[in-house]
This record gives C-alpha cells, structure tokens and sequence, in this order.
C-alpha cells in the first residue's frame, strides 16, 4: 500500500505480492527478474475476465490488491491470430484447453495468414484502492503445428518472427531473452527504477 509519495520514493506497506495460479509463469518471473524486484509470490486463482486485454490485467490487479491488501504486480497473456483481428486474445487459455495445439492450427486453415502475436499485460496495483498502472510487451511471430516439449501452454504453436524454432523448441534462457513477458517487464524493471519504492520498516 502506498503511504507516503510527494514527489520522493514511495514507501510501500509490503514487498509487492506477483498473484498467479500459473506456476510456469512464476518460474519465468523469477528467471526474469532475478533480483532486480524483490517481490514474493501468491499462488491464487482468480477470476478469468472478459473484455480488452488491458482493462483485464487492470481489474485482475484491483481483485488481487484487495484479496492481499497490499502492492500487487499480476500478468495477463493473450495469444492474437492476426487473421482472426485479434482472438483468441485473452481467451487463449479456454481455446487451448478445448482445442489443443491441432484446433489452434485448424482455426487458421481458412487463412494464409498464419500470423500472430503473443502479448502479455503486466498491472501493478500499489496498494486495494490505487489505480493499477499496466506495462506491455508484445513479440510477433507465427502459429505453426506444434513442436519440442508441451511443458508450457502454446509455446510449442509458437515461432517468434526470425527464429527458426517455436518458443518450446528453444533454450528458457533464449525465450527468457525475446519473450512478450520479457519485454513487458523490461518496463516494469524501468518503472521500479524511477520509483525507487522503498518499503517502511515493522515498527
Ligand atoms: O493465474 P493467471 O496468472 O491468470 O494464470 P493463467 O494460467 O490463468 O494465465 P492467463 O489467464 O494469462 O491465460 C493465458 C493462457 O496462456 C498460457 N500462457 C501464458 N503465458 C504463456 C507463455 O509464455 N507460453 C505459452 N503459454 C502461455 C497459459 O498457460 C494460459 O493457458
Ligand atoms: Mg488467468
């Protein structure tokens, strides 16, 4: 929770909590950010919400900063078929479930196009009533029949533009470099550098 600003360093009441039900997410966070944010982890499902993609990771935030009652950072991906103006987008999560890697492909049948765009929208929320402020990244690339592991969500319909291999054919640490979580939290790494938080010490 933010308590004092005024044009310095805002003290916040607790390290910031990263909210997710999604452990593969986490792992890439931490490999990300390193020790750049110190930032704790609370694995909790809430609610998948509808609308544009960043008014998503925004009101996923809210809920989160309340559920926790303190700063909250929170990530919401969206895999955009760009045939398909966009969709699945946000709701790529229940696409994949139902359709699997070989649905994804056979939505694109119809289209040459088989571009996409994988886009991650990260909310910081410093505190239950703050308005959250959200940081983007986006990596072009194409959807392509599935290859390598089947460890992390569409990673293996993935190939990022100038690659030849899909996100789960290439080395973490290369993804980790490239990535849409990447980029976006290149800005939120920017963003805690200007702020310079600090975090007020127990009494
Ligand atoms: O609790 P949260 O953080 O919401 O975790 P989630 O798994 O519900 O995640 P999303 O709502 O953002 O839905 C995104 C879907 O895309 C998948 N996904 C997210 N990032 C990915 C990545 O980098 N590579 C492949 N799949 C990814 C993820 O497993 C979901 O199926
Ligand atoms: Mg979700």
């Amino acid at each position: 929770m933010a308590v004092a600003g005024g044009g310095r360093a805002l003290a916040l009441a607790q390290p910031v909590t990263f909210v997710t039900g999604n452990a593969k997410k986490l792992e890439e966070v931490r490999a990300i950010l390193g020790n750049s944010i110190p930032f704790r982890s609370l694995k909790l499902d809430l609610p998948e919400l509808q609308g544009e993609p960043e008014e998503i990771s925004r009101e996923k935030a809210r809920l989160a900063a309340k559920e926790v009652n303190g700063p909250v950072l929170v990530e919401d991906t969206c895999l955009c078929f760009n045939a398909l103006k966009g969709l699945p987008g946000p709701y790529i999560k229940w696409f994949l479930e139902k359709l699997g890697h070989q649905g994804l492909n056979n939505l694109l049948m119809a289209y040459e196009d088989k571009s996409a765009y994988a886009l991650c929208v990260f909310s910081l929320a410093l505190g239950p009533n703050a308005d959250p402020i959200t940081f983007l990244g986006k990596t072009p690339g194409k959807i392509v029949l599935p290859r390598g592991p089947n460890d992390f969500g569409w990673d293996p319909i993935f190939q990022p533009d100038g690659y030849d291999q899909t996100y789960a054919e290439m080395a973490k640490e290369e993804k980790n470099t490239i990535s849409h979580r990447y980029r976006a939290l290149a800005q939120v790494k920017s963003h805690f550098a200007e702020a310079k938080y600090t975090f007020q010490s127990e009494p």
